[in-house]
């Protein structure tokens, strides 16, 4: 196993309330294969009026790899991420995810199991909000039926590490914004999943939170942990120089990603 220890301690810049090194531990991946792949993918909304969203997509994405995935605002960002974690198909093309196709031909089974390596952290953060912070976050760990003492000390470690302990028996429907996104990120990585899918992860956090947030991705993403995130935060994308995605008008204009 390989783990992030990371120091959160109130003496570090995080000024979290709580003094641990607490360690959060992935499986080692094997990088190389490619995780993702989209073959002249393109999605409408719906098929009787003209509401073509994506247009002809090809791209692919190694294990491990980081892609930031940027564009105007309608160009497309939400809607790819939403057919990469599986929650609608393309209507037209051919898209390979976690090494595994995806088609209409697949049984139901097959897109639970795959979803279950997927996390994903919504814009709109998609908490259930009558469930606790701790019921929300140990999601993942129940569909995979683990048992419940493992299940209890996962959800300690992570909500510590995202500064959210003291919170834990919270109603989801309490938090602040910035207390919901660190709910849906603690809920989108605590199954260590293959692939993390972000849409604006950060835009309801303090800027230290953020950078917290970006070098935990960044140190995912070295250990094999494919990646992609949505932003509009430029000082973000500066921090962590990766290849990007540019969507405009449901087309991609540029993927910096590609063999030369
Ligand atoms: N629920 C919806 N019904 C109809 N059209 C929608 C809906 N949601 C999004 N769209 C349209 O789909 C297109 C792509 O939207 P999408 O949200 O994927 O863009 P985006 O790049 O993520 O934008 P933003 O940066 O503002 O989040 C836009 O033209 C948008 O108007």
């Amino acid at each position: 196993m390989l783990c992030l220890s990371i120091d959160t301690s109130p003496a570090s810049r995080l000024q979290y309330s709580y003094a641990s090194t607490i360690p959060l531990c992935f499986a080692p991946a094997l990088h190389g294969s490619s995780m993702i792949r989209l073959e002249n993918v393109s999605w409408r909304r719906s098929k009787k009026q003209n509401t073509q969203v994506l247009s002809d997509l090809s791209f692919s994405i190694p294990q491990g790899g980081f892609r930031w995935l940027l564009g105007p605002s309608g160009a497309g960002k939400s809607s790819l991420l939403s057919l990469l974690h599986l929650e609608t198909l393309p209507t037209e093309g051919r898209m390979l995810l976690l090494g595994k196709p995806v088609s209409k031909a697949e049984k139901r089974a097959h897109f639970v199991r795959l979803r279950q390596r997927i996390g994903m952290v919504h814009q709109d953060y998609k908490l259930i909000p009558g469930l606790s912070v701790a019921d929300n976050v140990a999601l993942p760990l129940r569909l995979q039926k683990r048992p419940e003492d493992e299940i209890q000390d996962e959800i300690q470690a992570i909500l510590k590490w995202v500064g959210l302990g003291e919170r834990l028996n919270a109603p989801a429907a309490s938090l602040s914004g910035g207390e919901q996104q660190r709910t849906a990120i603690a809920r989108a990585i605590i199954h260590r999943p293959g692939l993390i899918l972000a849409d604006e992860p950060t835009n309801a956090l303090e800027e230290s939170q953020a950078h917290r947030l970006l070098d935990m991705f960044a140190e995912l993403s070295d250990m094999g942990t494919t990646m992609v995130v949505a932003t509009h935060n430029e000082a973000l994308i500066r921090r962590l120089e990766r290849p990007a995605l540019y969507l405009e008008r449901g087309r991609l204009v540029r993927d910096e990603g590609a063999a030369p």
